[in-house]
């Protein structure tokens, strides 16, 4: 069953619980969803794990110091607009908390029509800003998605750098794990750079043979090879104007890092078989996931190139070091899946996000994209929760590709246990039983004998358990 579509989630945070659940009532009341906390803490953990859209705080919360508070939520959430609520006379508090970011104030005793139309503000505004990031791109038009996401102090750092640097003709060298967002950052400087009405070229330098990259890159003459038969123009004249991607730079065969120091350094190319250099006008940006200084140390890539490319180095964060950004891009992830599969009223349960937090995210971004996905089409009624989600981690290996471990089909409790934030075992055993349940019944096509077969139970254990983990075998049979 679907939750109701809420206008946005405020979370109040104040030690008296009359004055919460009264508070909460009025907003619910409005349309909006309300969490109630009464410690500072509680609060910190409640925007760990969920998008929250406003929050109301008390300034003097029993044994806390609010605007402690205050500034421990804006650390973590910069963009979630905070409503102080302070006591009669005394504005100096109120003024304070404005000064340190706070978005509004209420003075207590209140109106119902002050608090909505704080709330509502507070809540349109964030939507603004959410939107500004990029965020509503995303959905359904990937095509154009050339903004990285994210409202992280990390991803704004990068997203401020690119924009600084792309106006500037510079080499720039993208470092950063796979799945990172390297290729969609030198997209975005693409776009946001002189050059955007010329063409954005991209090639794997570590995908072709050195034979064929070379001549890829720089085009060869006819008759330079066997089977060179007419003139072909390379990917530096076919960027001409625009930006080039040297992507996995790192994997170049040394015969091609030395033409590609030249083309650096000189600016023109000489195509395979060529006597001649063509000049080239074409921005150059680089991207590795490898540490090239330790490559450069082991003589596998030369130092004079690493020089030049490391004019502009731009550091991708790993996914794991934003977590705060997770809630977001899943919720977007979600959209998009739910486009592209019709699925209707997609929702993300607060605790398969619980889990989407905790986890590594080895592959990054495209690694969480890829599990929302996932998930979204185990879930039968467009809502997420922990074993979709668990299920699809349990067999993530052949998402991340550099990652050597063999694919494995099977459920396995690892990835409940490499968790940072461990579940509570009860939890996790719920959804591991919930997941296993499942995957026997995919694999027996739902058919409740066999799949109890693969399990090792009788029939009507079986038929116990699944009754109890709400499962219906007919979910599972084709067609
Ligand atoms: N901040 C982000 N916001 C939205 N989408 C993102 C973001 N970062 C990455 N993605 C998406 O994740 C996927 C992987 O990103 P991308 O291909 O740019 O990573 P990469 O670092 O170049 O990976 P690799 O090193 O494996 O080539 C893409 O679909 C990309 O659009």
């Amino acid at each position: 069953m679907s939750e109701p579509e809420w206008k946005g989630h405020v979370l109040v945070v104040d030690d008296e619980e009359d004055l919460c659940e009264l508070l909460s009532m009025r907003l619910e009341h409005h349309g909006f969803r309300a969490t109630i906390e009464t410690t500072g803490r509680g609060a910190l953990e409640v925007l760990e794990r969920e998008i929250v859209d406003a929050m109301i705080l008390d300034l003097r919360l029993d044994g806390e110091d609010g605007l402690d508070v205050l500034d421990a939520v804006q650390r973590r959430s910069l963009d979630l607009p905070v409503i102080v609520l302070t006591a009669h006379g005394t504005v100096e508090t109120a003024v304070a908390a404005l000064h340190r970011g706070a978005y509004g104030f209420l003075t207590k005793p209140f109106h119902d029509h002050e608090l909505l139309s704080e709330v509502e503000h507070a809540v349109e505004r964030v939507r603004l800003r959410r939107e500004v990031a990029g965020l509503r791109r995303i959905v359904g038009d990937e095509g154009e998605g050339v903004r990285l996401l994210g409202t992280s102090a990390r991803i704004e750092e990068v997203r401020e750098r690119i924009a600084r640097i792309a106006r500037s003709d510079a080499t720039v060298l993208l470092l950063g794990e796979s799945g990172t967002g390297k290729e969609l950052a030198a997209r975005m400087l693409h776009s946001l750079s002189p050059r955007a009405h010329g063409r954005f070229v991209a090639i794997n330098c570590g995908a072709l043979p050195a034979d064929l990259l070379e001549s890829e890159l720089f085009g060869h003459v006819r008759g330079a090879f066997t089977g060179a038969v007419r003139d072909k123009e390379g990917l530096f004249a076919a960027a001409s104007g625009g930006t080039l991607l040297l992507d996995e730079v790192g994997d170049a065969p040394p015969q091609v890092q030395v033409k590609l120091l030249r083309v650096l350094q000189e600016r023109e190319v000489v195509a395979v078989g060529a006597t001649r250099a063509t000049p080239v006008d074409v921005r150059v940006v680089a991207a590795t996931h490898r540490d090239l200084r330790a490559a450069v140390e082991r003589g596998t890539f030369r130092e004079d190139l690493f020089y030049r490319l490391h004019v502009v180095p731009v550091e991708m964060p790993a996914l794991r070091d934003r977590r705060e950004d997770i809630p977001l891009l899943a919720e977007l992830f979600l959209a998009r899946a739910a486009s592209r599969h019709r699925l209707s009223e997609p929702h993300l349960t607060s605790d398969a996000l619980r889990i989407l937090r905790a986890h590594d995210w080895p592959g990054n971004v495209r690694e969480l994209a890829n599990v929302i996905e996932g998930a979204a089409l185990l879930a039968p009624d467009g809502v997420l929760r922990p074993q979709h989600v668990l299920a699809v981690l349990a067999r993530a290996p052949e998402l991340d590709a550099s990652e050597s471990e063999p694919p494995s089909g099977s459920i396995d409790g690892r990835d409940l246990a490499r968790s940072r934030e461990l579940l509570p075992l009860r939890e996790a055993r719920e959804a591991f039983d919930r997941a296993y349940l499942e995957e026997a019944l995919r694999r027996a096509g739902g058919n409740v004998s066999a799949a109890a077969r693969l399990a090792g139970r009788n029939r009507t254990d079986f038929h116990a358990l699944l009754k109890r983990h709400g499962l219906s075998p007919g979910d599972f049979r084709e067609g």
